[in-house]
């Protein structure tokens, strides 16, 4: 598990007032929050609560109509998405996709190879795939992974470049549960070693409250809780946001107990 960011820990990502629309819908509606160094936090909200709107925002993939994001004081905002690694921000979604015609261990020293000399970046290459299970798989073409792979390589690439920030988009979506929960232990063993920073967004709440040390609930563009999980857990109105999702595992109100 990720410790708690120390109090007073610096603000690393500042989110100011954040608003995107889409014709008539504000998919994102005013969203303020920051990020301190050594956070773990989960983005969560029903279906169409503006999640990926959000991170689409952060990410740089989208424009705000309004609204500021700042990462270590300088203006990411207006940024491109390939600007976001000269900020310290890895993002694991489909960065596997980039690197498909090279090999495992080349596409993790490929992207460990930023600011650092040809030894060190393998040594970090061959360290991280190695910590992701990967080593058997080093001469594999990334094109020919399994899905589980690919998400780990994504996680070893991403990490590779040093970020200070580290971005997931549904990092489990698609894998077994057993599968999930090993690669979020991994996650979080990974990110205090490297003093990274975590924020991502998920569906599966044992995901979430397994792993996140701060909860933030997004519904109708809007955040309507931000805290630790016992409490997000325990916030009547988070759970009558929840009520009548069909999905099993999307109700707060019943996740599996924090690992
Ligand atoms: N490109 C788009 N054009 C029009 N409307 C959009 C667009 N993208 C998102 N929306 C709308 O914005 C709102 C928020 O969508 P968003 O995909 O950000 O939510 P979400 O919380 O990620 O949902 P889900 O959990 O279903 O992925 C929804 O009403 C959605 O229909």
């Amino acid at each position: 598990m990720i410790p708690p960011a120390p109090t007073g820990a610096p603000p690393l990502l500042v989110v100011d007032g954040l608003v995107k629309a889409f014709g008539g819908v504000r998919a994102v509606d005013g969203v303020s929050f920051v990020l301190r160094a050594g956070e773990s936090a989960a983005l969560i909200g029903p279906n169409g609560a503006g999640k990926s709107t959000l991170f689409s925002l952060i990410a740089c993939q989208r424009r705000p109509d309004a609204g500021t994001v700042r990462m270590e004081g300088r203006l990411l905002t207006g940024r491109p998405a390939h600007a976001l690694a000269g900020y310290g921000i890895g993002r694991t979604f489909q960065i596997a996709r980039a690197f498909s015609s090279l090999g495992v261990f080349e596409a993790a020293r490929t992207a460990a190879r930023v600011g650092l000399p040809r030894a060190e970046a393998d040594r970090r290459a061959g360290d991280l795939i190695a910590r992701l299970g990967l080593t058997g798989l080093a001469d594999a073409t990334v094109a020919t992974l399994s899905y589980g792979d690919i998400k780990r390589l994504e996680l070893a690439i991403a990490l590779a470049g040093r970020c200070r920030l580290l971005l997931m988009d549904e990092p489990a979506a698609g894998m077994a549960p057993a599968e999930r929960r090993a690669l979020m232990e991994l996650v979080g063993a990974l990110a205090a070693e490297e003093g990274v920073t975590v924020l991502f967004t998920e569906h599966d709440m044992d995901v979430v409250f397994g792993h996140a040390r701060r909860v933030m609930v997004l519904h109708h563009g809007r955040l309507i809780a931000d805290g630790p999980p016992e409490r997000i857990r325990a916030d009547s109105r988070v759970r009558s946001v929840y009520l009548g999702e069909s999905a099993g595992d999307s109700n707060p109100s019943d996740p599996d107990q924090p690992t």
